[in-house]
């Protein structure tokens, strides 16, 4: 990107493990054109490509713990220049981040003369569904486990919402029932995007 200040727009897309984060954000890109970012898939693609990180980033995400903010920030801002470059796009979702203080910390000295918040959607979900998703997701990756699950859906209540009520106080959360059926759902959020528009 040229410098330019707050040239991109972002909505970060949060909620418990297997609430439909994934699900909704692949909707919202082919409905409404957006640039689709999960903070989690970078990281995995991080660990698979050899980075001299990979080892400690494995383990926290094997243990449900998040990963330093300057290591998910920088990959996020590559991705989103990346996709500015080459496609011209400047909104975006990012998908299960920030997850903790130190998440919104390094965001807002990172990005904040790049990137606006212009909203946060929350997919709500109880433990019980979203636990069921992620164990019948057939996903292979080594944090879809009972024990790790435990941990993720702790993380969320401990670390994750007190970033949800920061920005709720700024009037930018909306929440959207994420136990319906996925075009349920998405029907919510086509909505939310819709009044974004205005
Ligand atoms: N609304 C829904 N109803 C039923 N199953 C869903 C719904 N949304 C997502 N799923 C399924 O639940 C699992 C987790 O969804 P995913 O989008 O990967 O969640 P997240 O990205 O929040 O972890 C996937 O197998 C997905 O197909
Ligand atoms: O900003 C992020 C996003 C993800 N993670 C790690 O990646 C894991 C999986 O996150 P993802 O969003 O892919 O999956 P979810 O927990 O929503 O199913 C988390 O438990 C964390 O260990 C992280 O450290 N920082």
């Amino acid at each position: 990107m040229s410098g330019d200040a707050l040239a991109y727009n972002v909505i970060f897309v949060l909620g418990k493990p297997g609430c439909g984060k994934g699900t909704q954000s692949d909707k919202i890109v082919s409905e409404f054109g957006y640039g689709h970012m999960s903070a989690g898939e970078l990281l995995r693609i991080e660990v698979q490509s050899g980075s001299p990180h990979g080892e400690m980033i494995s383990q926290r995400m094997r243990d449900g713990q998040i990963v330093p903010v300057e290591i998910t920030c920088s990959l996020l801002e590559k991705r989103m220049d990346t996709l500015h470059q080459e496609k011209g796009l400047v909104n975006f979702i990012i998908d299960g981040f920030p997850r903790n203080k130190d998440n919104l910390d390094g965001w807002n000295r990172q990005m904040s003369t790049k990137a606006i918040v212009r909203c946060v959607l929350l997919i709500d979900a109880s433990d019980d569904v979203c636990a069921g998703r992620c164990l019948g997701r057939g996903s292979g990756r080594l944090d879809d486990n009972e024990a790790t699950l435990r941990k993720r859906f702790q993380s969320f209540v401990r670390d994750t919402m007190p970033i949800l009520d920061h920005y709720d106080q700024a009037g930018l959360v909306f929440k959207v029932n994420g136990e319906l059926e996925p075009d349920r759902v998405f029907d919510q959020v086509r909505q939310v995007f819709e009044k974004l528009k205005k």
